[in-house]
């Protein structure tokens, strides 16, 4: 299941303070109301460029983590129990979602989760790579409440789709408490959050006290005007806990969001 390559023992020093604890008893963030609520601890993580665009255009699949990030990505994986995505980025991407770093078994995959309201996934023919190679866990995909997923096609099969009630007021909308709520019933105690742009945008600008950890990959390109961008609708003050690091030629910022 390798594809990547080990991190150095001064890489792992430096990502051990924004991991997950070991369990929600001993909750990392004192105050957090992920810990105080039992929620699952959250990571928010992902790559973008020096523009802060972590894609190219709307749909497209960039890879901007260079091989030692990567790693990071893999090893983060490692350390969760769950890897969301929201429906865009399941699309875009047909992402494997599953952890490739070097002694990772069967065992120690993360369980994807794809937040997607209206049921799109598994229109597309993307569902075969997540779920048929066998490398990784049967996904959990959130449709609203009575959406049917993927009318008689057949194409969920591996499937475990979730349904959870959605507000209407903003076009079908989880709220994430809940989202992480649905989690946590199901024995998630972390949950690494990958993407994608509206995800992103959404959280940091509306939910941050959700977010425990943050750790971006900071890639030294610019993707330019058209590109989608990690870029909250109100501006966030500046993270606490700050640390960079370099991973190759990428820089890595960990830190935490004001509470
Ligand atoms: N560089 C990186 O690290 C990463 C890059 N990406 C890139 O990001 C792009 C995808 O971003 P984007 O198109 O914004 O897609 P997202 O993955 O953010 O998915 C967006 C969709 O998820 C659903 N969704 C989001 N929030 C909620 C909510 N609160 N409740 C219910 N549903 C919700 C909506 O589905 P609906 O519209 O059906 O209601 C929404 O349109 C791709 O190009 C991908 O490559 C993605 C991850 C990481
Ligand atoms: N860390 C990171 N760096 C990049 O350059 C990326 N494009 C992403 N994308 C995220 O990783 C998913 C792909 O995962 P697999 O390699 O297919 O398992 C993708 O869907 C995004 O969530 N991340």
């Amino acid at each position: 299941m390798s594809e990547t390559l080990a991190l150095s023992s001064e890489d792992l020093a430096f990502l051990g303070p924004y991991l997950p604890p070991s369990s929600l008893d001993s909750p990392q963030h004192p105050d957090g109301p992920g810990a105080a609520c039992k929620l699952p601890f959250t990571t928010l993580t992902y790559a973008c460029s020096l523009d802060g665009r972590i894609s190219l255009a709307p749909g497209t699949r960039t890879a901007l983590s260079g091989p030692e990030s990567k790693s990071l990505t893999h090893y983060l994986r490692l350390h969760h129990d769950a890897i969301l995505i929201g429906v865009g980025t399941a699309i875009a991407d047909n992402p494997g979602l599953n952890c490739r770093y070097p002694g990772a078994t069967l065992e120690a995959q993360p369980r994807p989760v794809i937040v997607d309201p209206k049921a799109r996934w598994g229109r597309h023919g993307e569902v075969v790579r997540l779920v048929g190679e066998g490398k990784g866990l049967e996904p959990w995909v959130l449709v609203g409440e009575g959406v049917e997923a993927v009318a008689g096609s057949g194409k969920l099969e591996g499937v475990e789709v979730l349904e959870l009630k959605t507000t209407e007021s903003q076009g079908a909308r989880f709220a994430w408490r809940e989202v992480f709520e649905m989690l946590a019933k199901r024995g998630v105690r972390n949950v690494m959050i990958e993407g994608g742009a509206s995800v992103i945008n959404d959280l940091l600008a509306n939910e941050r006290d959700i977010i425990d950890s943050v750790i971006v990959t900071v890639a030294p390109a610019w993707l330019g005007e058209g590109a989608v961008a990690a870029s909250p609708a109100k501006s966030v003050a500046a993270m606490t806990d700050v640390k960079w690091r370099q991973f190759g030629a990428d820089a890595v910022v960990c830190g935490r969001l004001p509470r």
